[in-house]
């Protein structure tokens, strides 16, 4: 069966794993870098992304998720995830993983926005997805390796590049399971071609 894992340092990652069970598929809380080489796929769930790299500075997770995404197995960054996969931020390059050629500004919606829900087309993923934002990041800009899979008035807010899928939006806190079971079938595929 195929694994996925939920980086559970901070943030909503207990949601992630009934979403992923949801779309069928085996969900695992990660604590431990060990726990890498259990799963085929990871998700960095939404929290505070400062946060959740202090937390993965202190469990040593950087360069083991960096090997595991540089190995073609599927991450999958939603929100503070979207944030650590970035490769800049805030127009900055002292950035997190930096796996991803994406160009990202945190809290982007502003504070009257602080939180709200869209409807999405996603493309060759979900149309009509309703996405729940909180305190959300977007993206500026993708280089040219990623492909823009939706946005909202005018910015991106989802993104795919190889194994790599990101979105500004919480698709754990809904029962629209669309994007994650999109990721599965990235996971599926990816397992099967490092199989052969
Ligand atoms: N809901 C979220 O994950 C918010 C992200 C948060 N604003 C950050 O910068 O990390």
């Amino acid at each position: 069966m195929t694994t996925i894992g939920v980086l559970a340092l901070q943030g909503a990652f207990r949601e992630h794993i009934r979403s992923v069970e949801a779309s069928g598929a085996k969900g695992i809380l990660v604590k431990r870098i060990e726990q890498l080489d259990e799963i085929d796929g990871l998700i960095i769930p939404g929290g505070e992304s400062t946060t959740i790299r202090r937390l993965i500075d202190k469990y040593n997770f950087l360069e083991p998720i960096r090997q595991f995404g540089k190995q073609g197995k599927p991450i999958f960054g939603t929100c503070a995830g979207l944030i650590l996969l970035a490769s800049e931020i805030d127009g900055s390059y002292d950035v997190h993983l930096g796996l991803m050629d994406i160009r990202v500004r945190r809290n982007a919606f502003g504070r009257q926005r602080e939180s709200f829900e869209a409807d999405l087309d996603i493309k060759g993923v979900a149309d009509q997805y309703n996405a729940v934002f909180i305190r959300a990041p977007y993206i500026e800009g993708v280089g040219k390796e990623a492909s823009v899979l939706a946005t909202y008035k005018g910015n991106i807010v989802a993104a795919q590049q190889d194994n790599f899928l990101a979105c500004s939006f919480h698709p754990e806190l809904t029962d629209d399971h669309r994007i994650t079971e999109h990721f599965v079938k990235m996971v599926e595929e990816a397992k099967k071609s490092l199989a052969s």
